[in-house]
């Protein structure tokens, strides 16, 4: 199946790329003609080998970086137009999940999700967990339930593990209330077992939750179980766009050769 032919599947799309573009130094392009559609409720993998240009896509699908040339809708709106305000506001509606899951250390785990609330509850110090309003708490813990972690609220966020770190991160995502999850190698620096267990959980509460996932991979037996489609970038382009029950894993490695 060529580029895009998966990205007809539902009227209705998050996120729209078109001709996406980038460089960083003129003449060698990063991105090069990119386009693409995630429709509601779909969850991307994006795989390519390391400097394929997956981070940079990511970053620009969010104007996080500007593109040079192209278009980004997210959530129908073209984010060219908008100033800086607008983009936030915009972006509030995404929930980041990193390789390193970006924690404040000395903070517990609690007060790490309720960080999640602040786009939309930006009060003085809501997000410490002995200040934050009654709500909010529950909120915070009803998504550290969804994870697994309630036992470790009150850790503080450098004495867990990584698997357990990242769960507080996919945490405090969800107290964002995201419709679109954006994820950058989720798995990477967790081991075999505990990247396969964050994964498996990551992806059962985005689909249970009717969420929108992106998220890019160097694991291709992650990205054909845990997304429904996979996008493959070669030196910025898109080599291959399919549905993960027609891929074969075998045949994905020979994009790496
Ligand atoms: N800020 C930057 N300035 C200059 N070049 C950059 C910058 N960011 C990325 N690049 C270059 O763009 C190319 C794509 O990088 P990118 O990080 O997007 O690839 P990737 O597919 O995510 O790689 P990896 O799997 O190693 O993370 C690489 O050649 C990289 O060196």
């Amino acid at each position: 199946m060529g580029p895009g032919a998966a990205a007809s599947a539902s009227p209705v799309a998050d996120l729209v790329v078109s001709a996406l573009g980038k460089s960083f130094e003129p003449g060698t392009p990063v991105l090069r003609n990119v386009h693409f559609q995630v429709t509601t409720g779909q969850r991307v993998a994006l795989i390519g080998a390391n400097g394929a240009g997956k981070s940079t896509l990511l970053r620009c699908c969010m104007h996080l970086l500007r593109p040079d040339a192209g278009e980004v809708r997210l959530f129908g709106t073209p984010l060219g137009g908008l100033d800086a305000q607008a983009l936030r506001r915009l972006r509030a509606q995404v929930g980041f999940v990193f390789q390193k899951h970006n924690l404040v250390p000395r903070l517990s785990a609690l007060s790490n999700v309720l960080h999640g609330a602040l786009p939309r509850a930006p009060l003085a110090r809501a997000w410490l967990q002995s200040l934050a309003p009654a709500a909010l708490r529950e909120e915070a813990m009803h998504c550290l339930e969804r994870v697994g972690l309630t036992h470790i609220a009150l850790r503080r966020a450098d004495k867990l593990s990584g698997g357990q770190s990242q769960r507080v991160a996919v945490a405090r995502a969800l107290m964002q209330r995201p419709r679109l999850i954006v994820a950058d190698e989720p798995a990477a620096s967790l081991d075999p077992v505990a990247g396969d267990e964050v994964m498996s959980l990551f992806s059962g509460l985005v689909k249970d939750e009717g969420l929108t996932m992106v998220f890019t991979s160097h694991d291709l037996v992650h990205a054909v179980k845990y997304a429904d489609r996979v996008i493959a970038l070669q030196r910025g382009e898109i080599v291959l766009d399919a549905l993960s029950h027609e891929i074969d894993v075998a045949e994905l490695r020979t994009l790496y050769a």
